[in-house]
């Protein structure tokens, strides 16, 4: 037996068996990699990011990834003893609502070295001959939610990773939330490594779940790891296809002790094992040929002997593949992270097969008010446009060349902050990914969405939840930020040489945003009420800060009864929510029962409604008006011309057009003899007024007080009425509303307002057996309506299946036979076998705890995941039926 991983050895040498004291030194990013900095797309390569990778692990709720990310942490020298889920001691869940529930809610960003580093020993040279894990790397491992309910967190966290691990559970397959994430990664073009885990479990199919990777997630499995089953059955090892080598793991071991046995000592000892090997290595060999020639001249040099070829040329085609097509090529590993089986052989693909942060494609930006879009690296080398081919906005607004190349060069750094916590003891810690320069400390940084300056005082990396002090966080790292006072998750950090820290960098250069993520409408809403007055200052805070952790919570306060509501995207949003308002953050308040949060339309186009805000605002006479239209969005609106339209999407499918006098961005009129903005009030600062008074009239309805849907405003502000000399843009903000208020109710007196209710989207996975009850209870009991039924069948021989995806034939997956299937030894349960997928859509408030009806109709095996399909408008006789229920006290 030997002490595998605790020092680094390249596998497929016969080093492995005596192995190398070649271990690694406290620091390791001095080599150069010149070869792959040359596919570089950023302005400058730190040589900290060739040695870093930026993953994820991406999962269904349960599957492991908290116990396989201890196992990292454990493997890597981070931790000295492996945290468990079930008694609340990992590293990863470290709220207490994640540890009192056993599920992550928070991604908790860590960062460790694999493969560990052991300070005092010699640094190895780096050999192209050598695989990358032989050489330290830092892994930057953000562990996502899988509960459905936090795919906002999922998204946050893509949108920063370089590459994924998506681990399976070995027994249940690939869920309905694998496919979400899966897809979701594959949106982001995000390389993905699969890790099958649970194969201790009864029932666990390893060959089944590999055929489910290519019949529903539409990857070729590229099969690196099989499972070594016993002679009971029993998961005892790993064969590694890459290195042909077998990994004995001792029972009840902590994993670190691993006997390796040859393809020679493996065919003495176990030949059904060792064939299935030499199978899956000719699987892997066909596979890479198909996508990569250099494979296939490999193949042709070792006298296409599938065997022969070594494990380094598999590695790097595979990574070739993996790189080229990730959406095609999905390297596929075994283990039980529970059992502590196949972790270390998963962090060595993590830094062998994902991508560095550099070989990722340019970072999607948009500058200016018109929203340009590029890449950002095109925008820092000058070859963006900073202007919209279209009308300019403003002729005086036009930069030259010269400023242009001298503007951008002045730009030290871009982050994305991708994440901001409330820590108890250390306060409000901001993550960031920084994606060019490097955020130094004590550097201004410039927030192009809140446009304002915040100082870096302090700059940290976090090792789960240990905070190390560093100087610097350089290009394709991630860090945190403590103590900054505004930043919120996703917005966009720039560091600007030279910049007034109050007004920032010059415009267009001042509101470069790093591609913010979409937020989907929240569906539940809760009420929140301070115990006293005295706490209300408290609560505000408290909820501030909230939003600022999480995009997808939403605050309202409706004016007329005064009430706070707390809106988000599902039931286990809002509980975590209320437990960090009230039990983390202390906020003494009532909170109400979680409602669903139904929308109001319009039925009929109001008249043109106009006001003036006339009063006192802060001690000082304030005045402003404007003239309002509000009709159903699918009418047409038109808008006398000689003026100009700024037109906005706001949430809930409602538009708003604001018409002004031809201006440019500082607010002198172009065309005519309207009077000028004052200098105060820009063209920026009176639109933004404008869109902050609007979406506070439509968050409450004019008849039921849910927020307004599918409705569209059109305001005119016409600088010779509306404008007077004591107008402030709080002042606007207030017209705005109050005008848009009375249009609404205005227009819900001659025509009755229309109650919208969400409609999901939801997909069920379920065993053939239990499909027809499922699909019945959808379309009867809750008023479903089913979209697909697509069959995931797939004979458990491989030879046949109804069911191909982007052009799989599962006749041609590789995976070797299951044990109970009658490979190895019969098991009693064969669960996960034949599982089809049921679509439908079904209003929200039938699907309220439909978990616990789904179970029962499918003996604990059906899941399923939503999504908000659409706010759709109500019958009166559903209308009727709702208000009823929620009048007795029914409803959610
Ligand atoms: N038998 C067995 N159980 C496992 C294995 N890996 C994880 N588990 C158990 O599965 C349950 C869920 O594990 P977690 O690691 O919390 O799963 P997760 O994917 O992080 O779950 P969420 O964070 O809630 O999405 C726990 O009870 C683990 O002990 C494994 O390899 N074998």
């Amino acid at each position: 037996m030997i002490s595998a991983w605790l020092c680094r050895r390249p596998i497929h040498t016969r080093a492995f068996s005596a192995p190398s004291t070649r271990c690694i030194k406290a620091r390791v990013f001095s080599s150069s990699r010149s070869r792959y900095a040359q596919s570089t797309n950023q302005t400058a390569v730190d040589e900290t990011t060739l040695q870093t990778r930026n993953i994820g692990v991406i999962a269904h709720i349960d599957a492991g990834k908290t116990t396989t990310t201890e196992r990292m942490l454990y493997y890597s020298g981070h931790t000295r003893r492996i945290g468990d889920v079930d008694d609340g001691s990992t590293v990863t869940d470290f709220l207490p609502a994640e540890r009192a529930r056993g599920i992550t809610i928070q991604s908790a960003a860590i960062s460790f070295f694999w493969p560990p580093l052991s300070p005092g020993q010699q640094q190895p040279t780096l050999s192209n001959s050598l695989p990358r894990s032989a050489n330290s790397h830092l892994i930057n491992l953000i562990d996502t939610p899988g509960h459905a309910d936090f795919t906002f967190e999922v998204l946050r966290s893509l949108r920063v990773l370089d590459g994924a691990v998506c681990i399976l559970d070995g027994v249940a397959g690939v869920e309905a939330q694998t496919e979400k994430v899966w897809m979701q990664a594959a949106n982001y073009s995000i390389p993905r490594i699969v890790f099958v885990n649970k194969l201790d479990r009864d029932g666990a199919a390893f060959g089944r779940t590999v055929r489910e990777i290519g019949t529903r997630l539409g990857a070729w499995p590229a099969v690196c790891g099989i499972p070594w089953w016993n002679e009971k059955g029993r998961l005892a090892g790993i064969g590694d296809v890459i290195n042909l080598k077998g990994l004995r793991y001792p029972e009840g071991g902590d994993g670190k002790q691993i006997t390796l046995r040859s393809l020679d000592e493996l065919q003495a000892e176990d030949s059904t094992m060792a064939d299935e090997l030499k199978a899956a290595r000719t699987a892997l060999v066909e596979l890479l040929s198909e996508h990569d020639d250099q494979m296939v001249e490999k193949f042709l040099d070792a006298d296409e002997d599938h065997v022969a070829i070594s494990p380094q040329d598999i590695t790097e085609s595979l990574r070739r593949c993996v790189l080229a097509f990730p959406q095609t090529v999905a390297p596929v590993f075994a283990g039980a992270s529970f059992r502590n089986i196949g972790v270390q052989p998963l962090l060595d693909a993590v830094v062998d097969l994902l991508p560095l942060p550099s070989e990722r494609p340019d970072s999607q930006v948009s500058i200016g008010p018109s929203g340009i879009k590029g890449g950002l690296s095109e925008f820092l080398s000058g070859k963006m446009p900073l202007e919209s081919s279209k009308k300019p906005e403003s002729k005086s607004k036009a930069i030259s060349k010269e400023k242009q190349s001298l503007a951008l060069k002045n730009i030290e750094t871009c982050a994305l902050a991708f994440k901001v916590v409330a820590d108890p003891k250390r306060g409000v810690l901001v993550y960031v990914r920084v994606y060019s320069g490097s955020i130094q400390r004590n550097a201004t940084l410039w927030n192009t969405t809140l446009q304002n300056t915040e100082r870096a005082q302090r700059l940290w990396k976090m090792y789960a939840n240990e905070a190390v002090e560093i100087e610097s966080i350089p290009s394709g790292q991630i860090g945190v930020i403590p103590g900054l006072k505004f930043a919120r998750t996703g917005d966009t950090l720039i560091s600007y040489t030279g910049a007034n820290p109050k007004n920032g960098p010059p415009a267009p250069i001042n509101s470069l945003q790093l591609k913010p993520i979409d937020v989907p409408p929240p569906v539940f809403f809760v009420s929140v009420e301070p115990n006293s007055l005295a706490e209300e200052k408290h609560i505000k805070e408290s909820l501030d800060l909230l939003l600022r952790e999480d995009p997808s919570l939403y605050v309202s306060v409706d004016e007329e009864s005064g009430q706070t509501h707390l809106a988000g995207m599902g039931e286990l949003h809002l509980e975590i929510a209320r437990d960090r308002l009230v039990g983390d953050l202390k906020a003494k308040a009532r909170i109400g029962k979680i409602e669903i949060g139904y929308r109001e339309a319009i039925s009929t186009a109001s008249n043109s409604v106009t006001e003036v805000f006339d009063r006192e605002v802060g001690g000082k006479s304030a005045k402003a008006g404007c003239t309002v239209i509000v009709r159903p969005s699918h009418e047409q609106q038109d808008v006398s011309s000689g003026d100009t339209t700024h037109k906005f999407s706001l949430h809930d499918n409602n538009t708003l057009v604001v018409t002004t006098p031809t201006l440019d961005g500082e607010g002198q009129t172009e065309t005519d003899n309207s009077p000028p903005l004052p200098s105060t009030i820009p063209l920026q600062t009176l639109l933004a007024s404008i869109q902050t008074g609007v979406s506070a009239a439509l968050a409450r309805g004019p008849t039921h007080a849910y927020p307004v849907h599918s409705t569209s405003i059109h305001i005119t502000f016409d600088t010779t009425i509306d404008l007077f000399p004591n107008t402030t843009a709080a002042a606007i903000s207030s017209a705005a509303r109050v005008s848009v208020q009375r249009a609404l109710k205005e227009s819900a007196q001659a025509s009755e307002t229309v109650l919208m209710e969400p409609v999901m989207l939801v997909t069920i996975s379920v065993d053939t057996d239990s499909l027809g009850s499922v699909v019945h209870d959808l379309s009867s009991a809750r008023g479903g309506s089913v979209v697909s039924l697509g069959s995931q069948e797939i004979s458990s021989d491989n030879k046949s299946s109804s069911f191909m995806i982007d052009n799989i034939d599962p006749a041609r997956i590789y995976a070797p036979s299951d044990p109970f299937a009658g490979g190895h030894v019969a098991s009693s349960t064969s669960a996960g076998s034949d599982m089809k997928q049921v679509v439908a859509r079904v209003p929200l408030k039938e699907m309220v705890g439909y978990l616990k009806h789904l179970r029962s109709l499918t003996g604990g095996r059906g899941t399923f995941t939503m999504v908000v399909d659409e706010f759709e408008r109500m019958s009166a006789q559903r209308q009727k039926i709702v208000f009823g229920e929620m009048f007795r006290g029914e409803d959610y």
